[in-house]
């Protein structure tokens, strides 16, 4: 049995906190907000984010950050990518002594244009850490908390330490992976986001199959281009974290960025779709951090640009389509050339 404390309790904290409670550790999950932190406590539910979910009665919540950071020597990110830096800069004079950190988070921030592991060694002082683990794949919380069989994959610079955390999380349902390649796993998080958002977009203005499959194909392609001028290993992309996490969050109505891509098709407006949703829609800061990106890194990302246009700058969506569609023809291969 380990202590491990989960920060942020919303619907991938909550899940995440639920697996570790399931596999008998003493897991203490941490919320900004009091009246939520005593819900789980009281009632063993966390309604906002995950109705109709009990909680495990080994699961504990605290609103006491101070009390949060102290409870163990695991810590377990799982706030926003825009939380990131402020959630690590608050925890800086509660360390004490090293500790393990995971991140859960999907994103890159943009005009930094920061991983979320780079983004912790910034801002957590280096004595304090033991060794940073990205845990990443395809892994709607909603299916989590059913326990319905979910892959996922742990990556850090330091081997020992995700091995670690794949005994951590691994259980019945919960299938953990390592892989020591953290810039493909993170760039692949963050981007199928986009395109997740681009693949909503297709749905909602009626598209259909096709469509879609060519987004999530030509979508792994531009991924990988970025991924591989990054020094990301190619392979990452056809794993878990690339192509399995392009599948589940281009395909499911439990994406938070396929249902607001989906809205925006239908002829909804950004800050509409932001307002309605209530929980964080990650694509539409990355949209603009991974548009940045490729200008940065001369990689062409077709899809990424139409999003842009499509978030940023007015085009409308059945526009940006007609644009990828007229393209100048090339070889399908033309791209993996430079691989
Ligand atoms: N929901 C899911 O199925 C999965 C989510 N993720 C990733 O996990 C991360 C978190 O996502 P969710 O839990 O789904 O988001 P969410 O919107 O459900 O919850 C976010 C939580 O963070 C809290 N929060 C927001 N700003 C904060 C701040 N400044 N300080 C402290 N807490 C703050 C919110 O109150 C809320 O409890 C994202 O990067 C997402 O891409 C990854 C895999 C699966
Ligand atoms: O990352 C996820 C599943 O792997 C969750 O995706 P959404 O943030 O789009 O809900």
């Amino acid at each position: 049995m380990e202590k491990v404390t989960v920060l942020g309790a919303g619907s991938w904290g909550t899940a995440l906190a639920m697996v570790l409670s399931n596999n008998n550790n003493d897991c203490l999950l941490w919320s900004h907000r009091e009246d939520q932190a005593q819900e789980i406590n009281d009632h063993h539910t966390n309604k906002k984010y995950l109705p109709n979910t009990s909680l495990p009665i080994n699961l504990k919540a605290t609103s006491h950050f101070e009390q949060a950071i102290q409870h163990a020597s695991i810590i377990v990110i799982a706030v926003p990518t825009k939380a990131i830096r402020e959630v690590c800069h608050d925890m800086k004079p509660f360390l004490m002594e090293k500790k393990l950190f995971v991140h859960v988070s999907k994103g890159i921030e943009p005009d930094s244009l920061k991983r979320i592991s780079e983004m912790l060694e910034e801002e957590l002082p280096a004595n304090f850490v033991d060794a940073i683990v990205v845990l990443s794949g395809p892994s709607h919380a909603e299916e989590v908390v059913l326990q319905h069989p979910t892959t996922v994959t742990v990556a850090s610079e330091k081997m020992e330490a995700a091995v670690k955390m794949q005994d951590l999380f691994m259980n019945n349902y919960f299938r953990v992976y390592t892989n020591d390649d953290v810039v493909g796993v993170e760039i692949g998080a963050a981007l199928k986001n986009v395109i997740a958002l681009a693949a909503g977009i297709v749905d909602g203005l009626g598209y259909g199959d096709n469509a879609k499959a060519a987004l999530i194909t030509r979508g792994l392609a531009e991924i990988t281009r970025l991924g591989i001028s990054l020094g990301a290993d190619a392979s990452t992309f056809s794993g878990l974290t690339g192509m399995g996490d392009l599948i589940v969050t281009c395909t499911s109505v439990h994406s938070r960025n396929w249902r607001a891509g989906n809205m925006l098709g239908k002829g909804a407006t950004l800050q509409t779709v932001l307002d309605e949703m209530g929980m964080v829609v990650e694509g539409v800061r990355t949209t603009k951090a991974a548009y940045q990106l490729a200008k940065k890194q001369q990689v062409d990302m077709p899809i990424t640009e139409a999003l842009h246009s499509v978030l940023f700058e007015g085009t409308h969506p059945k526009e940006a389509v007609d644009i990828l569609m007229h393209r100048t023809k090339k070889h399908e291969l033309d791209d993996y050339k430079s691989f």
